[in-house]
């Protein structure tokens, strides 16, 4: 019997439960979608989409709730959201028209992908958006672990890590959105969330995936219960991955979702897909409305690389003095790979914030960086880099993109994706991911060069 599951204690016949329904199998060889999974941004969402793919599962990121049914041989379905920083009330309704989407199409292990620096307001989304999940799926252990040490964030004793900084002292305390000003993610979750929320320490978790699989029972015996869970290295997020074999619901950032592919093949429930990317021809540019330290730094050298780059800022925006179209002349005058960004120092963001209100700046940036990407791919741009998660969130909405094909990894948690039918590749990264000369080496893998 799946003791995770709620449902399956609850329901009449011992073992059945959501999560553990049979997989439908189209023919010899060919798997049907198990793992649905829910990404509250979209370059989060292709981050998870990358571990998942690289894991070997034939994985597809939408862009938002699809109107039809996946492809028959889609094995890990990401619907990505922009849902991050929205009222907590659509927040929780888009998650749960996902979800119902992804059970219609056959899941049986659900996933909700938030930032590995949990970015996030007291008000939610996290817990609010985690909780509505769980309680849809009857879930009694919900694993909260944001960890993804590839990219220095670990967390250690329930505190949140980035590189060799608490959370609240790595530069995500001056995020213009969701400022993170507290390391401790029992507290932070727990001002989102009525719901217990516990706590797997380092000590349990190294000791290995049966530890942590009692540790996670205990936790969830007595009905839903989110725990954090410690995670230093890959080896312990493989370890908690396996404890979560019969957990209907994972919450993290990407590295807690390493073990999964390898859950699901013991099971004979997956293939072994191994993407076949081949590289778009044609020009390329970025966008850049990331203000996050590792993206101000890649704007520098790109800059100083020669490339030519073009800076936006939130005035010129506000007073309508650039358009699309304006940006999209400069950008087809333009040899090597241009940038136009807004990524601007913490004082300047802020500053501006102050001048037009935060919602509104942050607003029209994002819309004028969506116009924009529809405008240069109009123009014939066929490879598009994008920095930020709320950025690519505007960008893909303005490309009116439905799903993506997930290519290799150009650094980590920073797939090249393709757009499905249609000759365009793009790069999603999140603000702090990346390499420092991230921009020309995305363009370059987005056309096919290793
Ligand atoms: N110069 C600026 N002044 C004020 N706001 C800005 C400026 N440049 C960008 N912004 C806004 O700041 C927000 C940055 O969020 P975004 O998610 O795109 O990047 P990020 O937070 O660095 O990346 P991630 O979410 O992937 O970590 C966007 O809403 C953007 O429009
Ligand atoms: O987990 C991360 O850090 C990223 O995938 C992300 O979500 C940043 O927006």
């Amino acid at each position: 019997m799946s003791f995770w599951c709620r449902n399956a204690m609850e329901r009449p016949f011992p073992g059945s439960c959501i999560c553990m329904q049979e997989p439908v199998r189209h023919q010899a060889g060919s798997y049907s979608m198990i793992l649905g999974c829910i990404g509250d941004d979209f370059t989060g969402s292709s981050d998870l989409a990358n571990t998942l793919a690289k894991g070997g599962m034939r994985t597809v990121q939408y862009s938002g709730v699809p109107t039809g049914d996946a492809a028959p041989d889609v094995e890990a379905g990401v619907v990505a959201l922009k849902s991050r920083t929205i009222p907590v009330a659509e927040a929780v309704r888009q998650s749960l028209e996902a979800l119902a989407w992804l059970r219609s199409q056959g899941c049986r292990q659900f996933f909700f992908k938030y930032c590995s620096t949990f970015d996030s307001t007291d008000e939610g989304n996290i817990g609010p958006v985690g909780e509505a999940i769980a309680r849809e799926l009857g879930a009694g252990a919900v694993i909260v672990c944001p960890a993804f040490p590839a990219t220095g964030r670990t967390v250690y004793q329930g505190h949140l890590f980035v590189n060799d900084r608490l959370l609240s002292e790595s530069g995500m305390e001056n995020h213009p959105l969701t400022p993170m000003r507290d390391a401790d993610l029992r507290r932070v979750l727990a001002r989102q969330t009525d719901a217990p929320v516990s706590h797997v320490p380092y000590g349990v978790v190294a000791k290995g995936e049966d530890a942590i699989a009692d540790a996670l029972r205990q936790a969830g015996a007595d009905g839903l219960c989110f725990v954090i869970t410690d995670a230093v290295l890959d080896a312990d997020l493989h370890a908690t991955g396996h404890a979560a074999r019969d957990l209907p619901l994972i919450t993290g950032g990407s590295g807690i979702a390493l073990g999964l592919p390898e859950n699901f093949r013991a099971q004979g429930l997956i293939g072994s897909s191994t993407a076949l990317w081949t590289g778009v021809v044609g020009r390329a540019a970025a966008l850049a409305g990331s203000v996050s330290t590792a993206t101000r730094r890649q704007v520098g050298v790109h800059r100083d690389a020669g490339h030519p780059t073009f800076e936006l800022g939130a005035d010129a925006v506000m007073a309508g003095e650039v358009t699309a179209a304006s940006l999209t002349e400069w950008v087809l005058a333009q040899s090597g790979v241009p940038l136009i960004y807004s990524s601007a120092d913490p004082e300047t963001v802020a500053a501006a914030q102050q001048r037009h209100g935060k919602e509104a700046v942050a607003t029209a940036i994002e819309r004028l960086f969506a116009a924009t990407a529809a405008a240069l791919v109009e123009a014939g741009i066929t490879r598009l880099v994008s920095a930020g998660g709320e950025t690519s969130g505007a960008v893909v909405t303005g490309l009116d993109v439905q799903s993506l094909e997930i290519g290799p990894e150009i650094d980590p948690g920073v797939p090249a994706v393709r757009v499905e039918g249609r000759e365009l590749a793009l790069a999603l990264k999140s603000g702090n991911f990346g390499a420092d000369d991230f921009f020309a080496k995305a363009a370059a893998r987005l056309g096919g060069e290793a």
